[in-house]
């Protein structure tokens, strides 16, 4: 039986590819062979002995230590773009939102007061203010052409709209499904002159942080909105609360409000949104469940953030998986043990990515404890074990 501890409300629909047959799923689990989460922070949290998987069931990975988990063997997976139909509606609706006061004119109804034919000269009388622009011609710089970036550069285009985007790491793949009409910019600073609206789709990494900040706002249109849907720290909240303060710059949508946005009246906050329809919930927690079933039931890794992505088909009953250090020698250590026990190599696979390696072996005949326990006690092996049919 697997034991999975959920640190966050976690979509049924998901839990469901887990069976109860084979799988114990609580929300308190001392013990926990793998744990799925959402936005819960895990950086001061003990990581429990037993762990060996963490699905993030969404996109972003900055709630969790994952240098921390690879060195000790950890593997962390996440759900590519199993949310981004979900933010990149919610950009669009942020658009709309400013482009037409709406937001204003729904605190401005909702305080009016008088019988109908009062109202209805109030409602007239106030239109005028809140009077704004459509979206066809603008311009609008996303930030960000991964999953989410790209649908949104592409429904831009769509809607009429001038696209830039900057990604210093566009895949070719990325590259391929973006339209034609969207132009590059090299750098960040270069489209902030010439846009409408900045987007960002970044992850907060180091290069990421403040973005957007005192010393580049100022390029930005003082008409112009910014959007953040990313995550708090990618804008610095501050530079921009204070542009808008100083009338030089028109509106800031985002989804990581603060005390400081709160109080700037142009800033419109969302409690954390972007991923929370029931379709985007589903999507995220289906594919990491199923993600963490496979690395538990055959040692395959898929979509992980931290780990390179491997799979072999099985071969036969007898698979040992190892992770260990990134180090020259370690696959030959690990193939003269399992010679040593006499046991024959049927199909193996090693891959790496950064400091962490990772290996499947196929044995053709059952593998001893005490050849895990040779294994695990060579220098830079954090993981080794077998992985039952
Ligand atoms: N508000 C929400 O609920 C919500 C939902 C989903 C994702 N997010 C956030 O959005 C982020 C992006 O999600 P995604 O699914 O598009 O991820 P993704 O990995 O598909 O795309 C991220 C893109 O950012 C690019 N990038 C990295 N550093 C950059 C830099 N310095 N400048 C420009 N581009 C850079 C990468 O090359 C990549 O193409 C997530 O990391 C998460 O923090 C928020
Ligand atoms: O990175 C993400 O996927 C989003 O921020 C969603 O976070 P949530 O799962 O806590 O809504």
């Amino acid at each position: 039986m697997y034991k999975i501890l959920t640190l966050n409300n976690i979509s049924q629909v998901g839990l469901d590819r887990l069976p109860a047959s084979d799988y114990s799923v609580t929300d308190s689990e001392a013990t926990p062979d793998a744990i799925i989460l959402r936005s819960f922070k895990m950086h001061d949290m003990e990581i429990p002995a037993s762990l060996k998987a963490v699905g993030r069931a969404g996109a972003g990975v900055n709630n969790i230590p994952l240098d921390k988990m690879s060195a000790a063997g950890i593997p962390v997976f996440n759900a590519p773009g199993a949310n981004a139909n979900a933010v990149k509606e919610l950009v669009v609706a942020s658009l709309f939102i400013a482009a037409r006061n709406i937001s204003e004119a729904i605190k401005y109804t909702e305080g009016l007061s008088g019988d109908d034919a009062e109202l209805s000269k109030l409602v007239e009388a106030g239109k005028k203010k809140y009077a704004g622009f459509e979206l066809p011609g603008r311009t609008i710089g996303v930030v960000g052409l991964g999953a989410i970036g790209r649908m949104v550069a592409n429904t831009c285009v769509d809607l009429g709209m001038n696209v830039i985007g900057f990604d210093p790491g566009l895949t070719v793949d990325g590259a391929w499904q973006l339209s034609a009409r969207i132009g590059r910019a090299g750098s960040v600073e270069e489209m902030l002159s010439k846009v409408d609206f900045l987007t960002v789709h970044v992850p907060l990494i180091d290069a990421t942080r403040d973005l957007i900040n005192a010393d580049n706002v100022s390029q930005m249109k003082p008409t112009a909105t910014v959007i953040n849907l990313a995550r708090g720290g990618i804008i610095n909240d501050e530079a921009v609360c204070d542009a808008i303060d100083a009338g030089k710059l028109a509106c800031y949508v985002t989804d990581f409000p603060n005390n400081r946005t709160k109080q700037t009246p142009a800033v419109l906050g969302l409690p954390h949104l972007g991923a929370s329809t029931g379709e985007a919930e589903d999507n995220c927690a289906v594919m990491v469940a199923d993600q963490v079933r496979e690395y538990l039931e055959t040692g395959n890794i898929v979509n992980s953030v931290n780990f390179p992505n491997v799979s072999m088909s099985r071969n036969t009953d007898y698979r040992l998986v190892v992770c260990n250090a990134n180090v020259p020698n370690m696959v030959g250590q690990i193939s003269t043990i399992l010679a040593d026990a006499n046991l024959n190599i049927n199909d193996m696979i090693n891959q790496s990515r950064g400091d962490v390696a990772y290996t499947i072996v196929d044995v053709d005949s059952s593998i001893p404890s005490s050849v895990i326990e040779t294994i695990k006690q060579l220098n830079g092996v954090m993981i080794a074990r077998v992985i039952q049919p």
